[in-house]
């Protein structure tokens, strides 16, 4: 059976990249996908954003929607503080097996915890399962369409607290119409966005910062 292509990126990082240097596993996902094929990775342009974001939250507690191949888990572990984790959804067993391996090589995994389901059935599991109390920084990046009913489950399940972070890639393209106009015209909600482009392209994305005003 041939391979997919997310075995193949992942392949590409295991022969040249450096084990246990996240930013050498960074590097090398990036060059595969410019060079030779696109994945919807956060990329470098937009991984800064993320970079700044994390830096400035400073999380101890932080939840990513959307594995894919681990790409932006390896992004954000890399910048948390001594003792801080990060706790990372994705449904597809697929890629949740190719970013485990990812977290590993990275030598990320102590920090990072894969929950393998879909969000709407783990963000109900963080507090009592996961033990959460509530979350410092949230990276939305999964089905576009999920990004608004989820920060709407997320404040259902009181895991946000005033000053948690949101932080929501593809607000252009695909687009998040639907999370853009409820956190946009939400007063418990203070939005900040940020123009960027589409990872490996030229076409204009942006991410969408939400700081949760309690
Ligand atoms: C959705 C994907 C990212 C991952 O999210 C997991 N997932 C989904 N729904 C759930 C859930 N409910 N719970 C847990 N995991 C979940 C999935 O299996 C993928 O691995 N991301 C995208 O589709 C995505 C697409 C593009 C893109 C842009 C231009 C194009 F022409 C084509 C595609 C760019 C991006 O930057 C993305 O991020
Ligand atoms: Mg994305």
């Amino acid at each position: 059976m041939n391979q997919s292509k997310e075995q193949r990126i992942l392949n590409f990082v295991l022969q040249n990249a450096v084990r246990g240097d996240p930013c050498s596993v960074l590097d090398a996902i990036d060059k595969y996908c410019s060079q030779k094929e696109w994945a919807m990775n956060v990329g470098s342009e937009k991984g800064v954003i993320l970079d700044k974001t994390v830096e400035e939250v400073s999380p101890s507690v932080a939840l990513e929607l959307g594995t894919y191949c681990g790409y932006s888990g390896v992004r954000i572990a890399r910048r948390l503080k001594e003792g801080a984790r990060l706790l990372t959804v994705e449904f597809n067993p697929e890629f949740a097996a190719i970013a485990k391996q990812m977290f590993e090589f990275a030598g990320v995994q102590d920090k990072v915890r894969l929950l393998e389901g879909p969000s709407q059935e783990v963000i109900p599991q963080l507090k009592k399962k996961y033990e959460v109390d509530t979350l410092d920084f949230v990276f939305l990046d999964h089905w576009k369409d999920r990004y608004a009913p989820d920060t709407i489950l997320l404040q259902e399940c009181n895991l946000l607290r005033k000053g948690s972070v949101l932080l929501a890639d593809n607000v252009i393209i695909p687009g998040a119409p639907e999370f853009l106009n409820y956190i946009r015209n939400n007063s418990h909600f203070q939005c900040t966005n940020y123009p960027s482009h589409l990872e490996y392209m030229k076409a204009g994305d942006a991410m969408e910062k939400a700081v949760f005003l309690g």
